[in-house]
């Protein structure tokens, strides 16, 4: 699958000095990613070529890992999980009886990172659901209006993440993280529209509004922590 050159997705994070990310990744990253993941990476760029910057960053992959340990968390939600390396890390991060409810509305990406989920010996913790993430969202909640989740994961369509809010308000518990992805978009959130690719306008205008509203939520704390293309952490307060 070869994207157009004018539609490649540039060298996925904010780092603008590609010295001090190499040094990072061979530093601390890449010498402690578990074997599959490391294997998943390949495999991803090998089939998917550019498309691969989708996937979590190594060093974002530590970081969401040692986040879920410290939270305890053992029941958490994904939405956005193309070939599964950030699906991997939490599964690997859970204890042996955690479970993840994986969205995602293609299942060809994830049928072929399953392979090094299996070999991981940990597939028995994921639910992968086939669908639109909104409509699965809803899905949940109609079965379940109680709030289950400890943790959930955003990194599907960037314009609906204001809606995934709503439903994960409900479906994540009062303590619980809500996790969105790529929330400063390779930088250029703060950068003037002009200079943005035009392929990368709709989804930057749709973070920067997020950005906004969840700086102004009282009904959560947020930290927007710097890593990869910027996660930003929701905890549930109320
Ligand atoms: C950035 S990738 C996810 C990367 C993944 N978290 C990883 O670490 O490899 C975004 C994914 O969102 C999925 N997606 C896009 N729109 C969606 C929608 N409306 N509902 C569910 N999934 C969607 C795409 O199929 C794609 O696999």
């Amino acid at each position: 699958m070869e994207p157009d050159m004018e539609n490649l997705i540039p060298s996925k994070g904010i780092l603008k000095n590609e010295e001090l990310k190499k040094y990072i990744f061979e530093t601390s990253a890449y010498p402690r990613e578990h074997e599959e993941l490391k294997k998943l990476r390949e495999a991803t760029v090998h089939k998917y070529g550019n498309l691969s910057e989708m996937e979590v960053p190594v060093d974002e992959g530590h970081f969401l890992s040692m986040l879920l340990k410290m939270m305890n968390a053992k029941n958490t939600l994904e939405l956005g999980v193309f070939t599964g390396y950030s699906l991997l890390t939490t599964a690997l991060a859970l204890p042996e009886d955690g479970r993840i409810t994986a969205i995602d509305i293609d299942k060809e990406a994830y049928e072929m990172g399953l392979e090094f989920i299996k070999n991981a010996g940990v597939d028995h913790k994921i639910n992968f659901i086939q669908s639109d993430g909104l409509q699965a969202l809803d899905k949940l909640l109609s079965e379940n209006p109680k709030p289950e989740f400890d943790f959930a994961f955003v990194d599907a369509d960037k314009p609906n993440y204001v809606n995934a809010l709503e439903r994960l308000m409900k479906l994540v518990k009062v303590g619980g993280i809500i996790a969105f992805d790529n929330t400063l978009w390779f930088g250029f959130v703060a950068e003037e529209e002009e200079t943005v690719p035009v392929h990368m306008r709709v989804n930057r205008k749709a973070l920067m509004e997020l950005n906004k509203r969840l700086a102004s939520d009282p009904r959560i704390e947020v930290s927007q922590v710097s890593i990869g293309d910027g996660v930003t952490l929701c905890r549930r307060l109320v």
